[in-house]
C-alpha cells in the first residue's frame, strides 16, 4: 500500500531468481522424503489470544516452498513495511487513499479495546445495542406487524457486500438459527428474484430490511420500492411500513426519504467497506437469524484473529503465511486462479463470500501512486463444497494443464452426526485423500502395475496423476460462530497483506463504476429506436434487437 512496485523489492527479485534456479527441482514426494519434521515445521495450531475459545490446525506442509523460500517471502513483507501499514489500518489512518478513508471493519469487533479514534467509531456500542434490542424483540414475538401477527419472514434487499455476507454467515450458521423464521435475500435487479420471494411471503407476518451503504444502489432502491408497493397494496396506510420497513445505511437523508424513519434506521460509517461490512449494521439479518448473542460471538471470533494479526510476529502470523504463499503461486509460477473448497456444506457460499472479498479488492492494476504494475495482482478466486466439487471440476486440478493452489477447510466433529457420524467420515476422508492425491500423484509404474501387462500405453498415460498441486489444509474442532469470525478474518487480513505487498488500494472498488454509468444512459434509450445513440455496432445491433421482441 507504500505505492511501490512490488517488483522493485530486492526479496521479489531474489524470489524471481529462485523460482527460476529451483521450481523444476520442488517436489513435494521428495521435499516430505527428505525432511520427516516438514509436518512440524510448516504447520501451526491457532489459539486464540482471548474471547470466546477458537482453535483451528493451519497444514501449509503441501505447498512448493522451502524454509528459504518462505524466510525471502517473509522478507518481501518486511520490505513493503506491511507491519507498519497494518498498524495504520488499526490506527484508523486513511489508507483508503483514493476515497481519503479510514479502514476500519476491525472497530466493528472490538469491544472497545484497541484504541481507535476515529468519528463514528465511539457509536459502533450503541449501534450493537439497537441491533439487539431489535432483533430480540423481533424473535421474542414482541415486535408485530401491523395486523398483530408475529414477523415470521425477514426479507433482507442489499446487493454486493450488503448481501453476500448475511447470506453466507446465516446460511454457514444455520445450526445455531430460528428455525420458525424464514429469511430471503433479495439481490438481483431481475424482477424475478423479487417476484419469487414475494410468492411466499405474507405481508402481514414479514419484515424487510433494506440494506444498502450508499442508498443509491439502483438494485437495491427498486427492489425496496417495488417491495413498499407490494406491502401497501395489502396494509393500505404507510403509517403500517414502519413495523414492516427498516433500513441498514450510512446515508441517513435518503433513508428518511425513501420513508423509513431514523428510529428505524441502523447506522454505520463510510470508513466500513461494502464487502467488509457483515460486522456492522449490515448484520442485522444475520442477527435475526442467529440471536444477538451468536452475532457477537462471531465477533468476538473475529477480534481474536486481529488481535493475533496484530501482534504475531511474521513468522508466526497466519494471514501473512496464507498471503504470502499465494503469492508465491499468482506471481512466481503464474497461477491464476485460487480454489477455496470447505469440507462443510453449511460453508457452500463461503467460495461466493471470497470472491467479492478478494477480486473486489485485490482486482487492480496499478499502484496507489497511479504506476501500471509489471505483476500480477489479485487471484481469481472460486470454489464448492467438498465432495461436489470433485464430481465435477476437480478433474482439472488433478490432470489439467493449470496449477490450482487449493485451501481444504474442515470440521472435525459434524453439527448434523447422522447415521452415527458416518456421512461425516466419509466426508473427512475425501478432505483428507484430495489434498494428498494433489500432492502425491500417482506414478506411471504404480499405474501399470495396477493394470497389468496387457494395458495401452495411452490408457496408462490417461491414468497418471503428475501430482505436486499444492494445497493448504484448515481443520477445526467444530464450526461455531467464534470459529467462522476468526477464519473469515484470516481471510480478510491475507487479503489485507497481498494488497500491500502489491502496492494496490485493496478498499477501492473504481472498477464497478463504469458499468453503471453506461446502463443509466443506455435505459434512458430503450423505449425508441431513434433514441439509441452514441454506441459501438454490436451494442446498436443488441439493443435493436430486444426493441424489436420485447414484449411488455
Ligand atoms: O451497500 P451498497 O451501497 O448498496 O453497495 C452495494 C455494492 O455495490 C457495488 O457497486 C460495490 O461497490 C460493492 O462494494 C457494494 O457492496
Amino acid at each position: 500500500m507504500s505505492g511501490r512496485l512490488a517488483s522493485e523489492y530486492p526479496s521479489w527479485k531474489k524470489l524471481q531468481q529462485i523460482y527460476e534456479s529451483e521450481h523444476s527441482k520442488l517436489v513435494l514426494k521428495e521435499l516430505f522424503a527428505q525432511d520427516a519434521s516438514r509436518f512440524s515445521k510448516f504447520s501451526k495450531e491457532y489459539v486464540a489470544p482471548d474471547g470466546p475459545p477458537v482453535t483451528f490446525l493451519f497444514d501449509y506442509s503441501k505447498n512448493l516452498i522451502t524454509e528459504p523460500i518462505l524466510n525471502t517471502l517473509l522478507s518481501l513483507v518486511k520490505e513493503a513495511e506491511v507491519e507498519s501499514y497494518r498498524d495504520k489500518m488499526f490506527a484508523g489512518e486513511h489508507i483508503n487513499t483514493s476515497e481519503d478513508r479510514a479502514v476500519l471493519h476491525v472497530a466493528l469487533r472490538n469491544f472497545d479495546e484497541f484504541k481507535i479514534s476515529e468519528s463514528g467509531v465511539s457509536e459502533v456500542s450503541g449501534v450493537l445495542a439497537h441491533m439487539k434490542e431489535f432483533s430480540d424483540a423481533v424473535r421474542s414475538g414482541a415486535h408485530k406487524g401491523y395486523t398483530g401477527k408475529q414477523i415470521n419472514t425477514i426479507v433482507n434487499i442489499g446487493i454486493g457486500g450488503s448481501d453476500l455476507g448475511p447470506v453466507m454467515i446465516t446460511e454457514a450458521l444455520k445450526a445455531y438459527s430460528k428455525r420458525d423464521l424464514t429469511a430471503h435475500f433479495v439481490s438481483n435487479i431481475d424482477g424475478t428474484h423479487m417476484a419469487e420471494t414475494l410468492r411466499v411471503c405474507n405481508p402481514e407476518t414479514t419484515l424487510f430490511i433494506v440494506a444498502s451503504k450508499t442508498f443509491t444502489t439502483q438494485e437495491t432502491i427498486t427492489n425496496a420500492e417495488t417491495a413498499r408497493e407490494w406491502f401497501l397494496a395489502a396494509a393500505k396506510d404507510k403509517v403500517h411500513v414502519a413495523k414492516h420497513f427498516v433500513a441498514l445505511s450510512t446515508n441517513t437523508k435518503a433513508v428518511t426519504e425513501f420513508g423509513i424513519a431514523k428510529e428505524n434506521m441502523f447506522a454505520f460509517w463510510d470508513w466500513v467497506g461494502g464487502r467488509y461490512s457483515l460486522w456492522s449494521a449490515i448484520g442485522l439479518s444475520i442477527c435475526l437469524v442467529i440471536g444477538y448473542d451468536n452475532f457477537e460471538q462471531l465477533l468476538k471470533g473475529a477480534h481474536g484473529m486481529d488481535k493475533h494479526f496484530k501482534t504475531a510476529p511474521l513468522e508466526s502470523n497466519l494471514p501473512v503465511l496464507l498471503a504470502v504463499i499465494g503469492i508465491w503461486y499468482n506471481d512466481f509460477y503464474g497461477s491464476q486462479t485460487h480454489c477455496l473448497l470447505p469440507y462443510d456444506q453449511y460453508l457452500h457460499k463461503f467460495a461466493d463470500y471470497f470472491q467479492q472479498g478478494d477480486m473486489e479488492s485485490n482486482g487492480k492494476t496499478v499502484t496507489k501512486g497511479g504506476h501500471r504494475v509489471n505483476y500480477q495482482t489479485g487471484p481469481i478466486l472460486w470454489g464448492a463444497a467438498g465432495t461436489n466439487g470433485q464430481h465435477s471440476f476437480y478433474q482439472l486440478i488433478h490432470q489439467g494443464t493449470k496449477l490450482i493452489p487449493c485451501d481444504f477447510l474442515a470440521p472435525a466433529t459434524t453439527l448434523n452426526p447422522i447415521a452415527n457420524s458416518k456421512h461425516h467420515r466419509i466426508l473427512l476422508s475425501n478432505f483428507f485423500a484430495q489434498p494428498e492425491a494433489l500432492a502425491f500423484g500417482k506414478t506411471e509404474e504404480q499405474v501399470k502395475q495396477e493394470l497389468g501387462p496387457n494395458a495401452s500405453d495411452a490408457l496408462i498415460k490417461s491414468k497418471v496423476f503428475e501430482g505436486n498441486k499444492p494445497s493448504n489444509s484448515i481443520m477445526f474442532p467444530k464450526l461455531t460462530p467464534a470459529t467462522l469470525g476468526a477464519l473469515i478474518a484470516l481471510y480478510e487480513h491475507k487479503i489485507f497483506v497481498q494488497g500491500v505487498v502489491w502496492g494496490i488500494n485493496s478498499f477501492d472498488q473504481m472498477g464497478v463504476e463504469l458499468g453503471k454509468v453506461l446502463a443509466k444512459n443506455i435505459l434512458a434509450q430503450l423505449n425508441k429506436p431513434e433514441d439509441v445513440k452514441g454506441h459501438d455496432s454490436s451494442t446498436t445491433g443488441l439493443i435493436y434487437y430486444y426493441q424489436k421482441h420485447r414484449q411488455e
